[in-house]
């Protein structure tokens, strides 16, 4: 656990709060010692002078423990609060800049748990620990000696309470430290269904299927209020035990110390701190069984947490990487190959084309042939396996990421907004942009009308675009990729939701606009008539490439790509 801590937790809180936490140890070991001195000397004797004296430096000390608590609580929380702050910036920080391999191995719903639950494990065990871990072992000595200095005979009771209290904590460690571990998968797979229920809840209701995600959901959520159940039963078991333990101990306190007071070997008052030093011991010893408890939990969350931040992304960069100087840029595949980790098959295979800057390639496929996965290479969000891509004839994997994504604008298939306004959307791509670029941007993706009619740039945007319908998310995605100045634009069959008369218009104004005219665009279509201008255009079929050229010579010569067009002849026929 200590590893997620370091450079994380400030020193300085952590060194005040074992300061003030040792005062208070002090303090509270001192006052039992006054109480008997009360007794001893003022009680017995009568001598209110020397009752009152103590008494007031009873206070004192008093008061010296309550502000020593105050400062330890404080400090310790601030160490603990600001390592959570700290962590959880670290994990979001990763967390943008991880490549698409590493997400799809840690999974969203474990992201989200792990960045809050196991957080706050980490948080709360490091302020029991400020508390209490250091505090129980000095407080255990401090107290045993204390205590021995009262009655050496009666210390000889927690040769027989001790190893009956350790049996009992190691008991009860032994059945729930498993359980305890097991509890923030459990939250994570809780996590995952709640959150797959809410992005489909449209999906589960028009499908019926409510029923039969309830049921899911609530399995679940037994599965983890049984485990729940099962550790703080434990837990109930445990501590009525210690009380017994700890009532036993006084009893057997009592009973050999008033013999000892009857025979004169021992003193009331001396008696009476002997048994508040017990408690001590005691106390320290439950303090410790929590921590045993506690923290094996808290280091499965360590673990997690630094799996996340630990992460060896595949994607690499050299150390020396090249610089492109012209710019707009080429964009070449010779020979590509790429398969995702685990699978079987290639997801797209000898691949190979070359587009020059101002021209565009279309690609075309059925569903599932590979044509995401293709974009996806381009902006290296992973690695081909083999062959090369050559941006501006440098090996992509010579330059570094970030000029890969200042070169690269993308317009993904799922359109994904922000909430805000529709004017913080667009200049994710360009902070710089100013209005009247916004609009050209929103003119040429055909979304500048329905903007018009709302309040324009300043129109809120939901979370997830909500507000907007399929298709206008997609022209606001599209706006925003043309936003940013790269030189190679991809639509990754974001003209999908459009219908064909905005489809062709915007074709047509991303043709007709001048700064387009140098830029290399690469479209994915599942319509012929998408992708029909492209300067080259390749088809994919399961991951091959099975055809490249322009529409009239694939047309001509090309298989796939003839049935493509007849298949959407037959639709449009049927449909119309
Ligand atoms: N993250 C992933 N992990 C493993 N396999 C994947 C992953 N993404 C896609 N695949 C597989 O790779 C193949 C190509 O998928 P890809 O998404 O590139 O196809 P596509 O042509 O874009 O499909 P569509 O038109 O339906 O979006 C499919 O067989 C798919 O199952």
């Amino acid at each position: 656990m200590f590893h997620v801590m370091k450079n994380r937790i400030s020193l300085m809180s952590v060194f005040g709060a074992i300061v003030f936490m040792s005062l208070q140890v002090l303090g509270t070991l001192y006052i039992p010692n006054i109480t008997s001195d009360i007794v001893n000397n003022g009680i017995t004797r009568g001598d209110t002078h020397y009752i009152i004296v103590a008494g007031i430096r009873m206070l004192v000390v008093s008061l010296f423990v309550v502000i020593a608590s105050f400062m330890n609580v404080l400090l310790a929380s601030q160490a603990s609060q600001k390592l959570g702050q700290n962590l959880r910036n670290d994990i979001y920080r990763k967390v943008l800049y991880m490549s698409n391999d590493e997400f799809d191995q840690i999974g969203t719903s474990s992201l989200i748990t792990r960045t809050t639950n196991d957080v706050v494990q980490i948080q709360n065990v490091t302020l029991m620990m400020l508390r209490m871990m250091i505090m129980a072992p000095i407080m255990m000595i401090g107290a045993s000696f204390m205590a021995y200095q009262k009655n050496q005979q009666l210390t000889k009771i927690f040769v027989f309470v001790l190893p009956i209290l350790i049996i009992v904590i190691g008991i009860t460690m032994y059945f729930a430290v498993p359980l305890f571990k097991a509890m923030q998968k459990k939250i994570d797979r809780l996590n995952l269904v709640f959150r797959e229920g809410l992005t489909g809840v449209r999906v589960i209701r028009a499908f019926r299927q409510d029923d039969w995600e309830q049921e899911r959901f609530d399995v679940a959520n037994k599965d983890y209020t049984h485990n729940a159940q099962k550790v703080f039963s434990i837990m109930a078991v445990m501590y009525p035990l210690m009380t017994l333990i700890m009532s036993g101990t006084n009893i057997s306190i009592t009973w050999f110390g008033a013999k000892y007071i009857a025979n004169q070997s021992m003193e009331v008052g001396n008696l009476i701190a002997f048994m508040t030093y017990a408690m001590q011991i005691l106390m320290s010893c439950m303090m410790l069984s929590m921590i045993f408890v506690f923290v094996p939990r808290a280091q499965a969350s360590a673990t997690r947490i630094n799996e996340v931040l630990k992460m060896k992304s595949d994607i690499k960069e050299d150390t020396q990487t090249d610089v492109l100087h012209n710019e707009p840029a080429d964009l070449q595949f010779e020979q590509v190959d790429f398969g995702y980790q685990g699978a079987q098959e290639c997801a797209i295979k000898a691949v190979d084309f070359h587009v020059k800057a101002g021209q565009t390639l279309g690609i075309i496929g059925g569903t599932g042939s590979g044509k995401t996965t293709l974009v996806s290479l381009i902006a290296r969000m992973y690695d081909a396996q083999t062959g090369l891509i050559k941006l501006d004839n440098h090996d992509i994997r010579s330059l570094s990421l970030r000029e890969i994504n200042d070169q690269v604008s993308l317009a993904p298939q799922k359109a994904v907004l922000f909430k805000g306004t529709v004017r913080d959307n667009l200049k994710y791509g360009n902070s710089k942009a100013n209005d009247e670029q916004l609009w050209h941007a929103l003119e040429i993706a055909q979304a500048a009308d329905f903007i018009k009619e709302e309040q324009g740039l300043d129109t809120l945007v939901e979370q997830g675009g909500d507000n907007f319908s399929g298709g206008q998310k997609q022209r606001l995605a599209i706006a925003r990729a043309l936003v940013k100045e790269a030189s190679i634009y991809v639509f990754d069959d974001s003209f999908s939701a459009l219908d064909f008369k905005t489809d062709s218009l915007l074709r047509q104004a991303l043709h007709n606009d001048s700064r387009m005219q140098s830029k290399v665009m690469v479209i994915v279509g599942q319509r012929i008539s998408t992708i029909a201008d492209a300067d080259v255009i390749i088809v994919l079929d399961h991951g091959k490439m099975v055809g490249r050229g322009t529409h009239q010579e694939l047309k001509q010569n090309n298989r796939t790509y003839q049935e493509i067009i007849k298949s959407q002849i037959k639709g449009e026929t049927v449909n119309g």
